[in-house]
């Protein structure tokens, strides 16, 4: 039993995800029109390999490596990256545990209006005329609040288990934050703003694409670029990521057992002068699987300002505060960074 008609379909409600479980057929609210999949067809001769590198952190040219795709592709894939497996897969099982909940279950934690935490459709919805194949859960700090309204007994689990893979990441984020900055020769007090801090921004991001039945017609997560400095997406050994690439169009990233994939975001390419180019990407959904992936953002502090950084001679952004820079974002969208150039 759930609280939603097929009326809801037809509000312009942009956070509540459609009930998953109770739909019958492929409604039109998703239904994206057919893709042009021509510039696809080069995908069957092996590209990948040589696209986005799959760095091994504890080799001694990560760096270099690391550096080039930055610059190339601004995402690639690590291994070895010192996040214990253990808490990897217990991020995900707890995931899945979340999303098994009954709609009426999850929408009592359903994201406010002017709110950012909580079950929902991403935040990117209102900029799409199509409903996306997808429902989020978004954590910023502590989950407890949340998770007490959902399992009001056994919310410890959860919670714990998100806690320290937030950790996790942040330690993570700090690691290939050095590697990426150090050979731009950024200042002390730029390498500092970067990095993580007690004032940073960070967004755990949990999505849920549901198996579909028409997934030529539908999009798990629209093309974007991601607002914040960096991004580790753990696709969970289920493919569905896709990255665009220049003359080549949309390419599959494979997702490698035990690998994270890590893009640049807005931030970042502002701050490197469009050095980093912030990469183009969407989910796809299947069939026969209920895919799940799971993203941390890693942001500067809200209050402090962005612009390229001091080393570069001709700026080609404005500075301006990083989150004035999230407001035209989230009221321009896709023109936000040119927005800001100069
Ligand atoms: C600090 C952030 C980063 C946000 C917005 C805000 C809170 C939620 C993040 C996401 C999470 C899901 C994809 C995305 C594209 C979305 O729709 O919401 C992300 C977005 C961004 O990177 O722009
Ligand atoms: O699910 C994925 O593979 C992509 C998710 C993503 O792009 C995001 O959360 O910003
Ligand atoms: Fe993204």
């Amino acid at each position: 039993m759930t609280t939603f008609s097929k009326n809801d379909l037809l509000t312009d409600d942009h956070i509540t995800p459609i009930d998953f479980e109770s739909i019958d057929g492929f409604p039109e609210s998703h239904s994206w029109p057919q893709f042009d999949e021509s510039l696809n067809k080069i995908q069957t001769h092996d590209l990948k390999d040589s696209l986005i590198p799959v760095i091994d952190l504890a080799s001694p040219n990560a760096k270099t490596l690391i550096s080039q795709a930055c610059g190339t592709w601004g995402v690639f894939q690590v291994v070895n990256h010192g996040v214990p497996f253990e808490l990897v897969k217990k991020v995900e099982s707890e995931s899945r545990r979340l999303f098994a909940l009954t709609t009426q279950e999850k929408c009592k934690v359903l994201r406010s209006v002017d709110g950012a935490t909580g079950y929902g459709s991403p935040k990117l919805s209102p900029f799409f005329d199509k409903r996306m194949w997808h429902e989020g859960f978004t954590i910023m700090g502590s989950c407890v609040d949340d998770a007490k309204v959902l399992w009001p007994h056994e919310y410890q689990r959860f919670c714990d288990t998100m806690d320290a893979y937030q950790n996790q990441m942040k330690q993570l984020i700090h690691n290939l934050l050095l590697m990426i900055l150090e050979p731009l020769d950024v200042t002390q007090e730029e390498m500092n703003w970067a990095i993580p801090a007690h004032d940073s921004q960070s967004v755990l991001q949990l999505n849920s694409y549901p198996s579909c039945p028409n997934p030529s017609q539908a999009v798990g997560l629209a093309s974007h670029t991601d607002s914040l400095l960096l991004t580790i997406l753990n696709q969970c050994g289920i493919d569905g990521l896709e990255i665009f690439v220049e003359g080549l169009g949309w390419r599959r990233v494979q997702s490698v057992e035990g690998a994270f994939v890590v893009n640049v975001g807005d931030l970042l390419h502002i701050f490197s002068n469009a050095r980093f180019p912030a990469v183009t990407h969407r989910a796809m959904v299947n069939q026969s699987e209920h895919r799940i992936s799971v993203a941390y953002f890693h942001g500067p502090p809200a209050e402090s300002r962005v612009a390229p950084s001091s080393k570069f001679q001709k700026p080609g952004f404005k500075s301006l505060p990083v989150k004035e820079y999230l407001s035209l974002k989230y009221k321009h969208f896709f023109e936000a960074l040119s927005l800001v150039r100069t």
